[in-house]
Formats: C-alpha cells, structure tokens, sequence
C-alpha cells in the first residue's frame, strides 16, 4: 500500500463524537474505534458553531480563534469528519444540525430493554457503553449537572434510577436563592465535615449530602444485584470518589471511574450502525 493510501484509509476512519450535557460541551476524536483525544468545551454560540463547521467544510478541523472548540494542541486530522451526537439540550443540538456528516443518536438505536420514552440519552449511552466493557447487570451514578442513577438487571433491563440536582447545582442555588449565602466554587479535595465557615458549610453539606445519598442508592442496588459493577462518571466523579474513599473505602475501591464513559457507549452505537 502506498503512503497516500495508507494516510487516506487512516483519514477515513477518523470521527467525532459530541455529547452535549447542561453545563459543557463533551469531545471526543476517534480513529476507528480508538479514542485518541477527550476535551470538554463550554456550550457555544450558533456564531461559533457555524465558524466551526465552516472550517470542516473547508478542511480545518480547528478554526483558530474559537476558544477551546478543539482538542488541546489542536491536532490536524482529516477535513469532515463524521460527527455523532448525543444530546439532552435541544437548543444546543441545533448547531450541529446543519453539518453535512451529522449523525444524531436517539433512544432507538440503544439496544436496552424496558426504556421508558422520556430516558436521557447520556443515560442510556452510558450504560451500553459500561455494560459493553463489565456486563451485566450495571449501575452507572453520573455526576453532571443533574447526578443521575442509572441500573440495569443481568439481562440488560432498565431497572431504573434517580435524578437529583448535581454538586454545581447544589451550590449554585444556595447562592441564588438565599440572601446571605456567598458563591462557593467546587472545592478540589473534601472538605471538613463540621465546618466553620460559611462557605465550607455549604461545601460540607452539599458534598457529604450528595456523597451519602448516593451511597445509600449503591448499598440499595447491591442488596438486589449483589455482583453488579458499579460506574462513576461525569465533571463531579472524582469529588464523588474521593467522598466515597474516606467515608465507605470499600464500596470506593469496588466502584470503577470512567470519566469517559458516554463516548465508550457512543462508539458502540456507531459501530452497530456501520455494521
Ligand atoms: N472544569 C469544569 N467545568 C464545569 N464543571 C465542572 C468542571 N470540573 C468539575 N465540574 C463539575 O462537574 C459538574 C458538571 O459535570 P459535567 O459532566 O461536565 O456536566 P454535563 O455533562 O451536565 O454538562 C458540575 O457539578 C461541576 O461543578
Ligand atoms: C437527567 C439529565 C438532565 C442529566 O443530564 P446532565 O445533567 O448530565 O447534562 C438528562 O439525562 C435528561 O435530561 N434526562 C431526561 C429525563 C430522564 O432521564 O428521565
Ligand atoms: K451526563
């Protein structure tokens, strides 16, 4: 095979996978079934979306300028990459809508029984994407900006799960709808428990909150589905893991962090649609 060839066939099976959640824009570039880059992104503009997809159409894959549309270092790879989509922000969809290799993945192509119509995308994905890798039966606890409990029984049946306002979320309307409370920025390690400060308070309680609630959910499904992998992921995971390593250390070391996850079960969709 020649160098031309060879470069080529590596073009054809680059790819783009895009998973728009409430707070960020998720990345990721393929080649084949190789993720070779994540980056995260803030939502954009229908100015900045169209910039971008001017640039595929021309062969650029990053626009200069734009920020952080690309991945860190802002590798060359082929012009129009396929891009599949996962959203749950319509609004945010709609940019991509008009880019010629626009793939948009749905409900319907999750091979998952006993959804219900109204089950967030990212949820679905990233349960066929943990399930792909540990089987089943699967909990996935998805630290976004809603935290979200997702299981599913050993035959791959949705058994259910819970929605609750996210780490951001909790502290964001503290702020906005108290008077006194100050905005408090996501701690990086854990706070102390019986704080002293306004601002550590609310850390405390927003932390050790979400961080019991969503151990009582996982010793819960464990009662039912003893042998069940349990998977963290989303921008809150890590808060979510360091909480459970210091306040149940053997549920931490048996739980399994994939901030990647949603492109693991992108990637999976994809491949069934290409047969
Ligand atoms: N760099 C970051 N940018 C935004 N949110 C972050 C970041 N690092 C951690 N977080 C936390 O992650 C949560 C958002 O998670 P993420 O998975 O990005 O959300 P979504 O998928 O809903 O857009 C927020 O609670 C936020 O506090
Ligand atoms: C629960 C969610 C808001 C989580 O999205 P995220 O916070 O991660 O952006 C999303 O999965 C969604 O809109 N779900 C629809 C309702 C449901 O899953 O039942
Ligand atoms: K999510």
């Amino acid at each position: 095979m020649s160098n031309s060839a060879t470069e080529s066939g590596r073009d054809a099976r680059n790819w783009l996978a895009l998973s728009i959640g409430n707070s960020r824009l998720h990345w990721a570039w393929f080649q084949g079934e190789v993720c070779k880059q994540v980056w995260h992104s803030p939502h954009l503009d229908s100015a900045a979306g169209e910039k971008l997809i001017h640039g595929w159409n021309r062969g650029e894959l990053w626009c200069a300028g734009l920020e952080s549309p690309g991945p860190p270092g802002g590798e060359a790879i082929a012009p129009n990459p396929p891009l599949w989509i996962a959203s749950v922000v319509p609004h945010q969809l709609a940019l991509w809508q008009s880019y010629g290799r626009f793939y948009l993945i749905t409900l319907e192509d999750v091979p998952l029984l006993g959804l219900y119509p109204t089950l967030g995308i990212d949820r679905a994905l990233a349960l066929v994407g943990a399930a792909r890798q540990w089987g089943w039966p699967v909990l996935v606890v998805d630290a976004g900006t809603a935290l979200t409990l997702t299981g599913a029984d050993p035959e791959g049946r949705l058994v259910g799960g819970a929605i609750l306002p996210g780490f951001g979320l909790q502290l964001q309307s503290l702020t906005e709808k108290t008077a006194a409370l100050p905005p408090v920025t996501f701690p990086a390690t854990l706070p102390p428990r019986w704080a002293l400060t306004t601002p550590e308070a609310i850390a405390s309680g927003v932390i050790y909150g979400i961080g019991s609630g969503v151990r009582d959910f996982i010793e819960d499904w464990w009662q039912r589905f003893p042998t069940s992998t349990v998977v963290i992921t989303g921008g809150g995971g890590e808060m979510l893991l360091r909480y459970l390593q210091e306040s149940a250390p053997e549920m931490a070391k048996q739980a399994i962090a994939m901030p990647d996850l949603i492109f693991a079960g992108i990637c999976y969709i994809k491949q069934q649609q290409s047969g």
